[in-house]
């Protein structure tokens, strides 16, 4: 009611989520802030924690040597050898060398150097969504250096690489950390591929062995895991069971070894040494989920890890005993995030080891007392769609966080209020960029689905159509394709499959006054004239629409807020038969039974009309029992636009 005569052109969307004043003085940035000594932060701040973030902000990224000192305290990273400066400029971005000079493995901040009776995991099995188990971090560190321990003993050197496909569970957690203890650089595949895509990324990472498990369960059901590895003409896999007590559920091939086996090897109490390296060796190889185009192999080096811990510590505001879960895989960025950013700053992992769709994640997330819940938009949908979560207190809950694609306004207001209106902190940037770019806030108000400030040590412009570069703190309303200005903590510098600097820098106009050349990264965004940003899809699924340009994201928010029988839509631009501008093509998913596609159609279209622009006329309307979607769950609106050339052609 207190916001009736918002005027949103004016301000932006309404605020469904606003800090107090002790929620803001709690947070990790504002306890930073009081210690922070830089020169033009002691000069220009007022000393009001809301007010001075983006001061905080701007330092973040233009004086790293004063900005990440303390942050690298604070998140206790722990160098064998001190790097000698923070940043190491170079004109090509590709050469600038974070931490030169620095000896570190990652995995020991991680791991050895908190409290080491404080939770490091918990988990619970679907069937069973409240009985918890819990594994302190000084037993996780224990099981990783035995399990670093066997790797050496089974010839594993520095340097290799060693894949794993299996779901987010303790062994996985544990060989993901022994792999990095080791030296050896942890090929992340997620479990739902099939042989051939999982063949792709061992040939690609070239990794000298496997870690994945016999079988999956979901429900009553097995789902096989093992046998599509053996497709893949995998190396030597360590078999893990997905029953313990139960066994190995498949036999192995011939030099294949159970997850017992192979730890047998190696005591169970002894110090593993971890290996110290430079920091831009490689800890991790991931791949991006193709939304775009082929996945992108992605190394990760011992740098990355610390942008998953900042991203966390500023944004989620993750803290020292807190408890953080994240449905996703180890094969998602978001798998290796959500271990980082939890554990350097002192958190728990919660792992469930079942579908997150159903209500028995929800008592999962209550019994365990989880404070920081991250989602991606389909998981929110399918809560809402069924009522699953009815019920259930997430008490515990600070805030949710949200990544992976352009999520909905609706879905995120009713996700907020079941929570008894809890923040949901957007966060966007790529497997790239180690995290994120773009993010909301605690101390900052929060509107559904929109991002309030640019990450800690992050910078970029939009890129409007129309030409020029428009940075953050211009504070005008403009949309454009959104590109990074360099050097970024944590984002890539390299790519095992492409020439990285043509893919993002090639063709990109100069960062204006210098030579540096923007890093593309193809996604494009609003800025709303209070200064927030929302999302609106890769550039890529943007269409012209006679003649003016418009997202797939928009149209599809402006159908779903006016037509309450859908619950998802794709909206695709495709050439009209024998030329000429683009025809909106809508694929819409129902809620209940299809109704009448001309009525559908004409309800589309109104709310088209009504909510972007009277201008834009829907050409078709199909109906799909759902929508087609990456590994990761990101719709691919490729494909429909494929399937609609296709059908225009019939
Ligand atoms: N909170 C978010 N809101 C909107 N979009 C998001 C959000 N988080 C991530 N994304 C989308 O996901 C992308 C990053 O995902 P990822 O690194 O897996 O690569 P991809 O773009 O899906 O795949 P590829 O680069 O292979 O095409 C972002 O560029 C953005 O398009």
């Amino acid at each position: 009611m207190v916001f009736h005569d918002w005027d949103a052109d004016a301000k932006g969307p309404v605020p469904a989520w606003i800090p107090t004043a002790e929620g803001v003085r709690d947070t990790n940035l504002a306890a930073f802030m009081n210690g922070f000594q830089a020169e033009e932060w002691q000069r220009a701040k007022t000393g009001d924690p809301q007010a001075d973030l983006d001061l905080l902000q701007r330092i973040s990224h233009s004086d790293p040597e004063a900005f990440w000192r303390p942050v690298l305290d604070h998140l206790r990273i722990h160098f064998h050898h001190k790097p000698s400066r923070i940043l190491q400029s170079a004109s090509n971005p590709d050469d600038v060398r974070w931490l030169p000079g620095a000896q570190l493995n990652i995995a020991e901040s991680a791991l050895c150097v908190r409290d080491q009776d404080a939770p490091a995991l918990l988990w619970a099995q679907e069937e069973a969504p409240d009985q918890i188990c819990a594994l302190t971090l000084g037993e996780l560190r224990l099981r990783t250096q035995r399990f670093a321990a066997a790797l050496r003993l089974a010839g594993h050197t520095p340097g290799q690489a060693i894949a794993i496909d299996m779901p987010m569970t303790v062994e996985a957690v544990v060989a993901y950390f022994g792999i990095v203890l080791a030296g050896c650089a942890a090929v992340s595949i997620a479990d739902s591929f099939a042989p051939a895509e999982i063949a792709m990324r061992l040939r690609i990472s070239n990794a000298a062995a496997i870690v994945t498990q016999d079988v999956i369960g979901r429900g009553d059901k097995l789902h096989p895991l093992y046998t599509r590895v053996v497709e893949a003409e995998a190396p030597r896999a360590v078999v893990v069971p997905a029953n313990a007590s139960a066994g190995l559920q498949v036999s192995l091939r011939r030099g294949d070894v159970s997850w017992e086996d192979f730890l047998k090897a190696a005591p169970p109490h002894g110090s593993f040494q971890a290996h110290v390296a430079d920091a831009s060796d490689v800890t991790n190889i991931l791949f991006s989920s193709g939304t775009t185009g082929e996945p992108k192999a992605i190394p990760w080096t011992h740098v990355t890890p610390i942008r998953c811990g900042v991203d966390g510590w500023a944004h989620q505001d993750v803290r020292r005993g807190d408890v953080v879960a994240w449905p996703t895989n180890l094969g998602w960025m978001m798998g290796p995030w959500l271990l980082y950013a939890a554990l350097l700053n002192g958190a728990a992992v919660a792992l469930f080891q079942g579908s997150p769709l159903g209500r028995a994640f929800g008592i999962f997330v209550e019994r365990a007392q989880v404070n920081v819940l991250g989602l991606v938009p389909s998981i929110a949908k399918a809560w809402r769609a069924s009522g699953c979560m009815k019920g259930l207190r997430w008490t515990a809950l600070r805030c949710y966080s949200s990544t992976g694609e352009a999520s909905a306004p609706e879905d995120y207001h009713w996700l907020m209020a079941r929570a008894g209106y809890k923040p949901i902190i957007e966060i966007c940037g790529g497997t790239e960029i180690g995290g994120g770019f773009l993010a909301g806030s605690m101390l900052q108000p929060q509107c559904p689905s929109t991002f309030s400030t640019p990450t800690m040590g992050s910078n970029f412009v939009l890129l409007p159509a129309a030409g020029g570069q428009s940075m953050h703190g211009d504070w005008t309303a403009v949309v454009g394709e959104l590109a990074v200005v360099p050097p970024l903590l944590g984002s890539s510098q390299r790519l095992l499959n492409r020439d990285h600097h043509s893919v993002y820098y090639k063709d990109m106009e100069v960062v204006a006054g210098t030579s540096t050349p923007l890093r593309r990264h193809g996604d494009e965004f609003e800025r709303l004239p209070n200064g927030y940003y929302r999302a609106l899809g890769r550039c890529d699924d943007t269409m012209n629409l006679g003649g003016i340009k418009v997202s797939s994201v928009e149209l599809e928010r402006a159908c779903m807020e006016g037509v309450p029988s859908i619950m998802e839509a794709a909206a695709v631009g495709v050439p009209a038969p024998g030329g000429g501008p683009e025809q909106l093509v809508l694929f819409l998913v129902p809620k209940g039974k299809r109704e009448d596609v001309a009525t559908v159609k004409h309800q589309c279209q109104a709310a088209i009309w009504s909510k972007l622009n009277p201008l834009f006329k829907v050409e078709r309307v199909l109906w799909r029992d759902s929508l087609p979607r990456t590994a990761s769950n990101k719709v691919m609106r490729r494909v429909l636009r494929d399937e609609s050339r296709s059908h225009s052609r019939l």
